[in-house]
């Protein structure tokens, strides 16, 4: 019976979930990580499989990989990571991204200080001119380095992952303004692109001996971790325009499944091609807020947050106004890189507060909803839910009555299950 294996690198930890040929979940194996560490990336990489029965490990016909986007690393051609990654949330300094809007086309979704483009400016700074090809660096996204470690072939992305270093999802190349800086920075290579779900390489074989992978178990290109859960909520390749997934995880991505792209640098808007077997491409419009779950583990343990949830009445809407950021900057719906948490006033009553965050949070989803559709997105016709905060049916009653949208049961919540589909196909 043929396996077929999706690693979900999210920021609070790692998630490997396997499938059959029928799409039915037969394993599903967890690990902790440090995102600001490659070590770890290597080590929970290697132990989610090997947690996988023997049985199903001997079995797995391909692999793919999703990670949280914009998080770059910069390798030689050894794949030694030369310095630790610029997560996601990193944000660049204001001179590096005035350098961006120098070399980006006015209001591009590079023009952010979290994007991957300005990391690689960053990163950029302070790498000596090339002079032989062995001095070669890559600049990788996550997923990117994850499959590297599998099949060994440096230097492979995604149109996913790739999106937020400018990578054209239309056109399906670099875009000529960051070829003609590639061609005056050549110390750096930037990655060939590839579809999600397409054939990389076969793993390497002393990783297959290592692990108890056959030696033909083939490594496909993978997508970012809310692309993932778009795929894994809706369960299939086929949902209708107009299907929208919020991941709740440590952060609060929204995604609306649309006819057109939407991109709009000013509220950290930009859309993800997406292959629907019946429209063709249509178009992932959507934004990444730093508000989610992170914040709400700054306060509470899970058990406190399960025990004060008890005492919230969902239906009676909370008077606290806040603005709840685990630290300085938001991408969407406002990018600002300068915006400051707000968590004041602070009730005595840790339910009170816990409720005042839960509804901030449902009333910055809903703002970011109403801009999708303002700015031109299909207009929502159905919302599933991915994530750790799916969990949370306190949470979920807030969130439909601030969002008013008719919300559906996830097919599953876990963003592994959306890179298994991607193996599977
Ligand atoms: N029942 C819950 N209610 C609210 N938030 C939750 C709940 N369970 C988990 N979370 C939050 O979800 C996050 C982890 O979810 P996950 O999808 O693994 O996120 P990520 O991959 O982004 O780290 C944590 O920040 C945690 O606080
Ligand atoms: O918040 C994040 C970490 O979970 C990422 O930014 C998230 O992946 C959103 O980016 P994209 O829409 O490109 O997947």
């Amino acid at each position: 019976m043929d396996h077929f294996l999706g690693i979900d690198f999210g920021t609070s930890g790692v998630r490997a979930i396997a499938i059959n040929c029928d799409r039915k979940i037969i394993d599903m194996t967890r690990a902790d990580y440090d995102i600001r560490d490659c070590q770890t990336w290597q080590f929970a990489l290697q132990d989610v499989i090997s947690q996988l029965s023997l049985e199903i490990r001997q079995n797995i016909k391909s692999i793919a990989i999703d990670g949280t986007s914009a998080t770059v690393v910069l390798c030689d051609r050894n794949g030694t990571v030369m310095k630790p990654p610029m997560i996601y949330s990193d944000i660049c300094a204001a001179e590096l991204l005035d350098q961006v809007n120098q070399i980006a086309p006015p209001q591009h979704i590079v023009c952010s200080a979290t994007s991957s483009f300005a990391k690689l400016i960053a990163i950029a700074q302070d790498i000596k001119p090339a002079t032989e090809t062995d001095q070669k660096l890559y600049l990788l996204h996550q997923a990117d380095y994850l499959g590297y470690l599998l099949h060994g072939n440096l230097g492979i992305s995604d149109y996913h992952n790739a999106l937020k270093l400018g990578y054209d999802p239309i056109l399906l190349t670099y875009p000529d303004w960051l070829q003609n800086w590639a061609a005056q920075n050549p110390a750096v290579t930037l990655p060939k692109v590839l579809a999600p779900s397409t054939p990389v390489g076969m793993i390497q074989p002393e990783i297959a001996h290592k692990l108890d992978l056959p030696k033909d178990c083939m490594i496909v290109a993978g997508t970012t971790d809310s692309n993932a859960a778009f795929l894994a909520s809706v369960g299939c390749a086929a949902p209708a325009i107009g299907t929208a997934v919020t991941s709740l995880g440590s952060t609060m991505v929204l995604k609306v499944l649309s006819d057109r792209p939407i991109n709009d640098s000013r509220y950290g808007i930009y859309s993800h091609r997406f292959e629907h077997p019946q429209h063709g491409c249509l178009w992932l419009v959507g934004g990444a807020s730093n508000v989610g779950g992170a914040v709400l583990r700054q306060f509470f343990s899970d058990q406190q947050l399960s025990e004060l949830c008890d005492r919230i009445n969902p239906e009676i809407p909370s008077p606290l106004d806040y603005y709840p950021l685990p630290k300085t900057g938001d991408r969407f719906p406002i990018n600002d890189p300068h915006l400051t948490p707000r968590l004041e006033p602070r009730p005595n009553d840790p339910a009170e507060f816990l409720h005042g965050l839960l509804e901030s949070m449902a009333r910055i989803e809903a703002q970011g909803y109403a801009l999708l559709r303002d700015l031109g997105a299909s207009p929502v016709q159905q919302l599933y839910t991915a994530g750790g905060g799916a969990n949370n049916p306190v949470w979920t009653k807030i969130r439909n009555r601030n969002l008013q949208i008719p919300m559906a049961k996830s097919s599953q919540m876990e963003a592994a299950y959306g890179a298994a589909l991607l193996a599977l196909n």
